[in-house]
């Protein structure tokens, strides 16, 4: 897989932007709230239809503009398809080659990507929902029908809520609305668990040579509150009992609160560094090389399961990590022979990830000026005056 051209119309701070990245690298060098992270982030959206930060769709929509819009023309087993994505009114529409997208497998097509930002870093020592979010992240990077199960999953969650919110319930009302949580649910336990049973070994063996440490580290996750089911087993209708087992004896809890305390939007990832807490134990250090590990082996995990590379998008996470591991994700990205979106402040953070044919770019007040390939800011380790190289 390839983007061969993007397009960015009206998206965050972007006006217009038209580029034919790299097949390697393409870098976007800029001062500070210029509009490089809405790069990738506009290319992040094009590639899932989910925001890499945004809380609301219409936060995408540049200020004053009536929508936004992303294209992308990508080389996929050899043929070129081209799908985009708009934004109007809070309302997101998907189009392949120009027309409705029929469905989310047919825009999707085999596109994938793997974001990797300062945010993820972060990820170990802060609160189970982002790590929720990171491993779904991860899931629906794999499955792309996750997009539409989780939904399924958080309608059917919110609409139990405002059952329990509104007062008293008739249990046999009640039920009806566990048996539909139960069934999405299990989904939601068996896409995770499927993810997670590719993932945590290769991520183990990658932490084992970026770590610095004799502790092996572990990635776990298992759903709490399912009682003695044996999780690693059970097959989607065991899940699903489980679960609705489950709601049902907390409803009593669950009514006194008015929200619904089990179920995958409940649950949280370990992760362990020779069997001790990695949030409570390990250092920062420690803990970026825990995330780096497993975000090479998202990257790997997709190419085995799809034959593809995904596009990597990289945002500013070269300042962020200490020099050696930096230069491990540098020299790894060069190899891997991966499509990759890189944003810096610094362009000789990255400059190790670059090739003979690294597109620079230099991104000011959300315009992108680009560099011919090849002409890449050498001898640039700081660029001057808001950093457009070339
Ligand atoms: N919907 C929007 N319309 C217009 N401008 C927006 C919109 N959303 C965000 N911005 C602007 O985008 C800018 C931030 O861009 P971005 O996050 O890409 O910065 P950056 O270049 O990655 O900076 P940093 O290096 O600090 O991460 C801010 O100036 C913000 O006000």
């Amino acid at each position: 897989m390839r983007l061969l051209a993007l397009h960015v119309q009206d998206f965050r701070n972007l006006g217009q932007v038209s580029l034919s990245p790299s097949p390697h690298a393409t870098i976007a060098v800029g001062q500070n709230g210029q509009g490089k992270t809405n790069l990738l982030e506009a290319l992040y959206f094009l590639a899932t239809l989910k925001p890499l930060r945004a809380g609301r769709l219409s936060e995408l929509v540049r200020w004053g503009a009536p929508a936004a819009r992303v294209t992308g023309r990508f080389l996929l087993k050899g043929a070129e398809r081209e799908i985009s994505v708009e934004v109007a009114g809070g309302v997101r529409q998907s189009f392949v080659d120009g027309k409705k997208a029929p469905s989310l497998e047919e825009y999707f097509g085999g596109v994938s990507v793997v974001a990797f930002t300062p945010d993820d870093l972060e990820v170990v020592k802060g609160g189970p929902d982002s790590r929720r979010g990171f491993l779904d992240r991860a899931v629906f990077n794999r499955f792309p029908a996750f997009l539409r199960e989780s939904r399924e999953y958080a309608r059917a969650l919110k609409n139990r809520n405002r059952l329990l919110r509104t007062g008293p319930v008739d249990s046999v009302y009640l039920e009806a609305y566990d048996e539909t949580l139960a069934k999405a649910g299990a989904r939601v336990y068996a896409r995770r668990r499927a993810l997670m049973a590719e993932l945590a070994p290769r991520a183990q063996a990658t932490f084992a040579s970026i770590g610095r440490t004799p502790d092996p580290a572990s990635y776990g996750y298992r759903p709490a509150h399912l009682g003695e089911l044996d999780f690693a087993q059970a097959d989607e209708a065991a899940l699903a009992n489980a679960l609705r087992e489950a709601l049902a004896s907390r409803s009593r809890r669950d009514l006194e609160r008015g929200f619904t305390s089990v179920g995958p939007h409940a649950d949280d990832v370990s992760v362990t560094l020779g069997s001790r807490s990695a949030r409570a134990y390990a250092s920062q250090g420690q803990q970026r090389a825990l995330v780096l590990g497993w975000k090479i082996a998202e990257i790997e995990n997709l190419e085995a399961a799809t034959g593809f590379l995904p596009l990597l998008l990289l945002d500013d996470v070269s300042s962020e990590l200490d020099p050696e591991r930096n230069a491990y994700l540098m020299r790894y990205l060069a190899e891997s022979g991966a499509q990759v979106f890189l944003t810096t402040t610094d362009a000789s953070l990255v400059r190790a990830a670059a090739a003979q044919d690294t597109l620079w770019m230099g991104v000011r007040s959300g315009a992108v000026s680009l560099s011919p390939p090849g002409d890449s800011p050498s001898g640039l380790s700081s660029p001057p005056d808001g950093g457009e190289p070339g």
